[in-house]
C-alpha cells in the first residue's frame, strides 16, 4: 500500500532555550548544514555556537511563537491534514530535526500498512543542507527500522509550473490593492562553498554571476540557479519589469562567504536608493518560520524603514494556501496512479 511522507526542517518544541538548543544541536551538527570534519564541526557548534546562540534563538522564537506552538509546525500540520483529506493515499508527517521526527512519521504510515511511500521534501530549490538531507536521513531509518518499505521521492520543483503557478497567484493576491515599487524575492542562503560541492560537473559552479545563467547539468543540484530561476519564471508569469524586483539571500551564518547579494544590505539599499513600499517574498520556505515572520516581517521591516522606507509588506508562503494543496495533492495521485499502473 502507498502513502506519502512531508518533510519540513523542524523547530524546537518549545521557546525554553534548553529546548532550542537541542534543536540548534541536532540541525548544526549535521555534516550537511556545517561541513566541517567531526572535531572540527563539534567544536565550532558544542564549543562556540552552543554557548551563546540558543539564548538569543529563543528569544527570537518567542517573538513569533503561536498558542499551538511554532508556526512552521503548525503550518505544516494544517498543510498536512489538507492534503490527507485530498489525496487517495494516507499522508504524514515529519521534520528533519525535532519533532516530529521522520521515524515518527514513517512509523505513522506503517501502522497504516504503508509499504511504498513518496518523500516531499518541502523545499522548492535543492540544497545539499535541505533536500539532501532530508533523503539522506530518511533513507537511514528505513534501513534502520523499515527495511521492508520502498522509497520514490519528488525532485526539487522550483521550476514546476504548477508550483510557480501558485507563488505567482499568491503573490498577486497578496499585494491586489496594495501601492509596491519594488518586489524582493529573498532565499534562504548557504554557504558558496555548498554550491561547489553540489556541482556534479566540477566544473560548472564559479558563483561568478554569469554560471547559474549558462546551460549546465550542474543546475540539477544548484540552488543558487534554482532561486534566480524561481524568481525569472514568477516575474514573467506576472510581468513585473526588469528594474522592479531583485533577489537576495538571508540568514547567514559564520565568517565564510555565503551567496549573495544579502538580504539585509540589499533592503538598506533599495531604502536608500528611493524606493518607499517595498514587497518581500520569500519562495524557499513552503511555510512561514522564524526567517520570514522574524527576521523578514519584523528585521526586515524596521531595518527597511530606519533607512527611509515607508510601506513593507511581507507576503506570507504558501503555507496551507488551497491552490498549494491542490497542486500537492495532484503529484501525490499521479504518482500513486502511475506506480500501479506500473506494477
Ligand atoms: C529553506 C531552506 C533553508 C536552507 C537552505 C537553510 C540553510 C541553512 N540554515 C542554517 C542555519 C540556521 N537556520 C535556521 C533556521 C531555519 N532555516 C530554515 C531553512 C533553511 N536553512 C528554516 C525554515 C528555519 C526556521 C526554523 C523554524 O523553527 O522556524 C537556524 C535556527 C534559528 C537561528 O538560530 O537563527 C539556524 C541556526 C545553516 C547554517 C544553513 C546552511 C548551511
Ligand atoms: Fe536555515
Ligand atoms: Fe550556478
Amino acid at each position: 500500500m502507498k502513502g506519502v511522507l512531508l518533510i519540513n526542517l523542524g523547530s524546537p518544541d518549545s521557546t525554553n532555550p534548553k529546548d532550542v538548543k537541542r534543536y540548534l544541536d541536532e540541525f548544526l551538527m549535521d555534516e550537511r548544514v556545517i561541513d566541517k570534519p567531526y572535531l572540527l564541526r563539534a567544536f565550532i557548534v558544542k564549543g562556540i555556537i552552543l554557548n551563546t546562540r540558543p539564548k538569543k534563538s529563543a528569544a527570537a522564537y518567542k517573538k513569533i511563537w503561536w498558542d499551538e506552538g511554532s508556526p512552521l509546525i503548525v503550518l505544516s500540520e494544517r498543510l498536512k491534514r489538507k492534503v490527507d483529506d485530498l489525496t487517495h493515499v494516507p499522508v504524514a508527517l515529519g521534520m528533519r530535526y525535532g519533532n516530529p521526527s521522520i521515524k515518527a512519521g514513517l512509523q505513522e504510515l506503517a501502522d497504516q500498512g504503508v509499504d511504498e511511500v513518496l518523500i516531499v521534501p518541502l523545499y522548492p530549490q535543492f540544497a545539499m543542507s535541505t533536500t539532501e538531507t532530508v533523503l539522506v536521513k530518511a533513507e537511514e531509518e528505513r534501513k534502520k527500522h523499515f527495511p521492508e518499505m520502498k522509497f520514490t521521492n519528488i525532485p526539487a520543483f522550483y521550476n514546476h509550473p504548477d508550483y510557480v503557478r501558485v507563488l505567482a497567484a499568491s503573490i498577486k493576491d497578496e499585494l491586489e490593492g496594495k501601492e509596491w515599487d519594488h518586489l524582493l524575492f529573498s532565499y534562504h542562503g548557504v554557504p558558496e562553498r555548498h554550491i561547489r560541492k553540489s556541482d556534479i560537473t566540477n566544473s560548472h559552479c564559479k558563483i561568478d554571476g554569469v554560471c547559474c545563467q549558462t546551460n549546465s547539468p550542474a543546475h540539477q543540484y544548484c540552488y543558487r540557479h534554482q532561486c534566480f530561476e524561481t524568481t525569472k519564471q514568477v516575474v514573467e508569469l506576472l510581468g513585473i519589469d526588469n528594474s522592479k524586483y531583485s533577489t537576495s539571500f538571508q540568514s547567514r551564518l559564520g565568517r565564510d562567504p555565503w551567496i549573495q547579494p544579502y538580504t539585509d544590505a540589499t533592503i538598506e539599499s533599495l531604502a536608500e536608493k528611493g524606493i518607499k513600499n517595498l514587497a518581500v517574498v520569500t519562495p524557499a520556505f513552503v511555510s512561514d518560520c522564524l526567517e520570514t515572520l522574524e527576521e523578514i516581517a519584523m528585521e526586515g521591516k524596521e531595518d527597511f524603514i530606519a533607512a527611509g522606507g515607508e510601506q513593507f509588506y511581507a507576503v506570507p508562503c504558501l503555507n496551507d494556501n488551497d491552490e498549494w494543496v491542490k497542486v500537492l495533492s495532484r503529484w501525490v495521485d499521479e504518482w500513486a496512479i502511475t506506480e500501479t499502473a506500473n506494477a
